[in-house]
């Protein structure tokens, strides 16, 4: 009756949910794991009841975090995590490259329980555990801690059923040693920070903050921690039961539709559950990372919650299990973690990792029907690796990256000119050239979907016809003679004959500029190929 008091009171603002609650207990009928399975496609977060996790093992933890955050600052910064560490606390931390309003805790992973926290042994790649001098906080952190990997353990078994895995699949993933970590956090009660309107929240301008400025001196509209996606597996969340302030946005994975942000409110005696970047690599993307966000607390109220990161082996292999048409290319959990953390700890300019980076092209009937548009390709060319140029070009390495079919033509396009081969108002007439080429070739794809003969067809989803072209490009209307008669006109006013055929040959490109083709120059150009500019007064030699 006090819980639901208090939530009545903090969350008068609740707009209707739309995040499934599953019961733990039940997840062993077809009909449940079904359930699990929707509710991790879309919108890829749910509440769990029944989880297990004793009520007094919850009680005690959450006392433990509100002591912990009632400390004074200089006593919490004892366990500040630093440049190598990244458990402990913090109060800088930023997300999106702005900074969280909120102070944190981390904790993680201890592979020799019987050694110090500060051993050699129990130094792993991201750091080691430190523990304040708070009476009861290590007990009830530790005993927490062991919960939600227990709970976690369970549900993924559910989860590799509702995927068609063997649980043995995702378990063996943790073997060796599980990398998961808790988080505590406080979200103070704020002023005039908290806002609900996102016209107000476009004011939070990324790169602004500097993470020197204590908490409470950052001034205007703030978000507890800006929109992001979680990297691990799955998290297992603890929210204050009195406060609402984490978001989904339900629109993340549809690029046609604005962010749609809805209320991920507190249900009573469950834990929240959503799907990291993880799980979609592992699930090949069935089961997608939602996007969420946390408010910053209402005036007179601060919030706590504790998210559980649920975090494989760092040697584990990431990659779509049972598949044979994955969308990502496999790379360690290790190797994305310290990418992370390299961009957490010093976030406010850099980019971070993500999944994306790892998405292979797929050439197949989804790539067709969405108008080819995401590709995520990347290569790298190695300095000096050129056939033409060996050990000079490139002078670097070179990273290439088209995350579209778009970007990918423009690079192209420019690669011609940029190899010297071409010349720059070749580019826009190439590619007005080749314009109706890649429609053609996506009216041929679309035939062949319809006719079920691509991987991945679905011939009913492919109706109605989708209307995104792969490429946009205005064809520039032609507005010059062509290049054949600019030839004529130029020899016999260079050379004053009437015959000008040897001279022109035969025209290969009627665009901005043209080739006249052939052994045709006089002069001093009098091998090689002509080239006539727009006004066909230069010849020159190609
Ligand atoms: O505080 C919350 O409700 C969620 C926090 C969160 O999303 C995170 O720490 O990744
Ligand atoms: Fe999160």
């Amino acid at each position: 009756m006090r819980w639901l008091a208090l939530l009545g009171a903090a969350t008068a603002s609740i707009r209707p949910e739309r995040i499934p609650v599953l019961d733990l207990k039940q997840l062993n009928s077809p009909e449940q794991i079904e359930a699990l399975g929707r509710a991790c496609a879309d919108p890829g977060f749910f509440h769990v009841v029944n989880h297990g996790v004793p009520r007094h093992v919850i009680d005690a933890f959450e006392a433990a975090t509100r002591a912990f955050f009632a400390l004074p600052t200089d006593v919490k910064r004892r366990v500040k995590r630093t440049a190598t560490n990244s458990r402990g606390f913090a109060d800088d931390e930023f997300t999106k490259r702005t900074r969280d309003y909120k102070e944190m805790y981390d904790f993680g992973h201890k592979p020799r329980a019987d050694l110090p926290d500060d051993h050699a042994e129990n130094h792993v790649m991201d750091g080691y555990n430190q523990v304040p001098e708070l009476a009861g906080f290590r007990e009830a952190v530790e005993t927490y801690y062991a919960c939600c990997a227990h709970v976690c353990e369970e549900l993924l078994d559910a989860v590799a059923l509702s995927l068609d895995i063997e649980p043995e699949a995702f378990r063996s993933l943790f073997e060796g040693g599980h990398t998961s970590y808790l988080r505590l956090n406080a979200y103070p009660a704020t002023q005039n920070r908290h806002v609900q309107n996102d016209v107000d929240l476009d004011v939070i301008k990324a790169g602004e903050d500097d993470a020197e400025t204590p908490l409470d001196e950052l001034d205007g509209p703030r978000l507890g921690v800006n929109r992001h996606f979680d990297a691990g597996v799955i998290t297992l969340l603890y929210q204050d039961p009195a406060v609402s302030s984490l978001q989904v946005n339900v629109n993340a994975h549809n690029d046609d539709a604005p962010p749609h942000w809805i209320d991920v409110s507190p249900v009573e005696d469950a834990l929240t559950v959503n799907v990291g970047d993880m799980l979609q690599v592992l699930s090949n993307g069935k089961y997608r990372a939602p996007e969420h966000r946390v408010l910053a607390s209402p005036p007179g109220v601060s919030r706590v919650s504790a998210p559980f990161f649920y975090n494989p082996a760092y040697d584990a292999e990431m990659r779509p299990l049972q598949t044979d048409a994955p969308r990502y290319s496999p790379f360690s959990w290790g190797y994305f973690r310290r990418r992370r953390f390299e961009g957490d700890f010093a976030d406010e300019g850099k980019a971070e990792v993500q999944i994306a980076d790892f998405l292979l092209p797929q050439f197949d009937a989804e790539f067709v029907r969405t108008g080819g548009q995401s590709i995520g390709l990347a290569a790298t060319v190695a300095a000096g690796s050129s056939n033409v140029e060996p050990g000079f070009v490139p002078a670097q390495d070179v990273q290439l990256t088209w995350s579209n079919m778009t970007q990918l033509s423009d690079d192209c396009s420019r690669s011609r000119l940029d190899g010297g081969m071409h010349f720059t108002a070749s580019v826009p007439a190439a590619e007005a050239l080749c314009e109706g080429i890649g429609d053609q070739g996506f009216a041929f794809a679309s035939l062949l979907i319809d006719n079920d003969w691509m991987p991945g067809a679905n011939p009913a989803a492919a109706t109605p016809r989708p209307t995104i072209k792969p490429t946009s490009k205005p064809t520039p209307a032609p507005t010059l003679p062509t290049c054949q008669s600019l030839c004529h006109a130029w020899a016999s006013a260079a050379y004053s004959v009437t015959d000008t055929s040897p001279w022109c040959g035969t025209c290969t490109n009627n665009g901005v500029n043209c080739f006249t083709g052939g052994n045709s120059c006089q002069g001093p150009y009098d091998s090689g190929f002509c080239r006539l500019n727009m006004a066909g007064t230069v010849c020159s030699r190609d």
